[in-house]
């Protein structure tokens, strides 16, 4: 098996709250290898963002150590960890978070833009043409509906290839159908492009399309197995219930 694109060990991380602290991871270890897709599961405030935000650079750990693609990203200097940002991750958000002033294409190749790896123009327009954006390459954001702003933070996040992409809740904001085809989407791309996903989400829909589901509780992983074992979501929405209710 290839090594993993991320090693994290005993991650442990807290924050100020009020006159005390609250330790949000408590020891997290985890292991995810080139081309798998994992979806990270668990009640609000369990610390999903908080791991998805180490992940990619985004906070550093209290504790332990975190490798992705090959570097410690844990010691790395602000500077490399904007480098690191920039030209090894894809971030996904809920809120889409495209720039309102530049058009579909120009959001798309703004980390090349910023100095990251460049884009040629048969890349740009095949990532255009497999997100069906096309005929809107020059629209603005806000005449864009939800699915397609978000079609257009995926193009973003993926036209770098990054080693690793993260997801953030990608659907909260879209209906049903758009969240179907974000599905086909995502299978898709990760599929061609071969790096390692990590989803967080509330919906055992969504859940499903990894190759493997992560139940946090408490700032600690309760449960890991392949999505595989479950039929469909509400086999795997029946079994998330029972983790976090048999979870100490
Ligand atoms: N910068 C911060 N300062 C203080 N507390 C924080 C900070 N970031 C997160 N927290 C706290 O850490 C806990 C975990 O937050 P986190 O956003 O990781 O949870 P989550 O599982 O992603 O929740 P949700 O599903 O609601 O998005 C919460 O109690 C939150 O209030």
């Amino acid at each position: 098996m290839s090594s993993p694109v991320i090693s994290v060990s005993r991650l442990k991380r807290s924050f100020k709250s009020g006159t005390g602290e609250v330790t949000v991871l408590k020891d997290i270890s985890l292991a995810v290898p080139q081309g798998e897709f994992v979806a990270v599961m668990g009640a609000s405030g369990s610390g999903k963002s908080t791991l998805l935000n180490i992940l990619g650079g985004l906070l550093s750990p209290d504790e332990g150590s975190v490798v992705v693609d090959g570097r410690d990203i844990g010691s790395m200097s602000d500077a490399a960890l904007t480098v690191y940002r920039r030209d090894r991750v894809g971030f996904i958000f809920q809120m889409f978070n495209l720039v309102g002033t530049l058009s579909v294409e120009e959001n798309i190749l703004l980390p090349s833009l910023a100095g990251g790896r460049r884009v040629s123009a048969a890349a740009l327009d095949a990532m255009i043409e497999k997100v069906g954006l096309s005929h809107r390459r020059h629209a603005m954001p806000d005449t864009l509906s939800g699915g397609e702003q978000q079609r257009v933070a995926i193009a973003r996040a993926l036209i770098s290839e990054p080693a690793l992409v993260l997801a953030d809740e990608p659907t909260g904001n879209l209906d049903s159908e758009n969240t179907r085809l974000m599905g086909d989407l995502f299978q898709d791309l990760h599929r061609t492009q071969g790096c390692a996903f990590v989803l967080v989400t509330h919906a055992p829909d969504v859940a499903m399309w990894a190759d493997r589901v992560i139940v946090l509780k408490d700032g600690r992983i309760v449960d890991d197995r392949p999505t595989t074992e479950f039929p469909g979501p509400v086999e795997l929405s029946s079994f998330y219930e029972r983790t976090l209710n048999d979870a100490l």
